[in-house]
Parts: C-alpha cells; structure tokens; sequence
C-alpha cells in the first residue's frame, strides 16, 4: 500500500483540522527505525517511566497497529529499547510513539518498524507495572484515543478520529 503523505493529507482536509477529527502533532519528536512512513489504528498506553505494560502489549499481535506511549515526557529514563524493538517489529506493530525516551539508537535503527520519540536516554525504567493501557492520552498537544489512527512520515505525525483513504 502506498504511504499517505501528511502534507498532503493536511492539503485536502482542512475542515477535518478545524473541527479536530484531524489532529497534526507537534513537531518534537525524533525519528528512528527503518519505517520513516508507518500508520496504522492506535493502542494508547499512559505510564511514567516504568515499562513493564509497554512490553505486556507488544508481546501481543500488533496486526500492523501503532503503539502510542504516554510516557509524561520524562527526560529521565528510556521505555523503550533495542529488545522491545525487535519485538515489536517480531509481533508484526507496525509503529511505536513515544511520549518520553528510548535507548539502543543504533538497534532500533536496525528494526522493520517506525519509531518516533523525544529523545534517547541511556538509563533503563523501573519495573513496577504501574499504567493505564487504552486511557485516552494527550501528547504533542493533541488528545488521542484508543482506536484512532496514526499516520506518521519525513514531515511529521497525524492522528484521524477515522481511517484515512489514498
Ligand atoms: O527492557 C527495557 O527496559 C528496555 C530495553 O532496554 C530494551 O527493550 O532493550
């Protein structure tokens, strides 16, 4: 399937951003992985720096769906790394977004899938499964619910109320 440009989605639904059903994140995320473009329907996930609930869910069928972390946009810890990557692109997740940081670059440069995040970190999360999996979220200024879909490229990252068409 061809990848959907954003600007040019942004182009032809100018009345989609005005009422909000289309949403344009803000443009401070990082881009990592070998997908520069990936889209898909969003899991949402709410922690702070603790990863125990990210690897929960990306040890489940992704079915080409997007991860969308709220990690708080802490500065202190990575919640995701090179293992949880490669099991993301393993589980068939076409995308991870992350509130916050990651670690492992160079891996998860190496992996199939697309990543975007703040920042990378070198200290690992605690461990203590403490989150909130499908709450609704709000992240690069725009709230995001379960469900919705994320379209991410080169130019920046788009959540949709509903799937996008070619
Ligand atoms: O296990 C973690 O905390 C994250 C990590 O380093 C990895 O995914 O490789």
């Amino acid at each position: 399937m061809a990848a959907l440009a954003t600007a040019e989605v942004c182009d032809s639904n100018v009345p989609h951003i005005t009422n909000g059903d289309l949403r344009v994140l803000h443009p401070t995320f990082q881009i990592y992985g070998q997908c520069r473009a990936f889209s898909g329907p969003i899991v949402t996930l709410k922690v702070f720096e603790d990863n125990v609930l990210v690897r929960e869910l990306l040890e489940t069928k992704g079915e080409g769906r997007v991860l969308v972390i709220d990690g708080g946009g802490s500065m202190r810890c990575a919640l995701v790394g090179g293992n949880l990557a490669q099991l993301a692109q393993t589980m068939g997740w076409a995308g991870i977004v992350v509130n916050g940081c990651i670690r492992d670059v160079d891996e998860i440069n190496a992996c199939d899938i697309g990543v975007r995040a703040l920042a990378s970190h070198p200290l690992k999360s605690n461990k203590k499964r403490v989150g909130e999996v499908h709450a609704p979220i709000y992240v690069g200024g725009a709230f995001i619910r379960d469900g919705e879909w994320l379209y991410a490229d080169s130019d920046g990252i788009l959540v949709s109320k509903s799937e996008l068409s070619v």
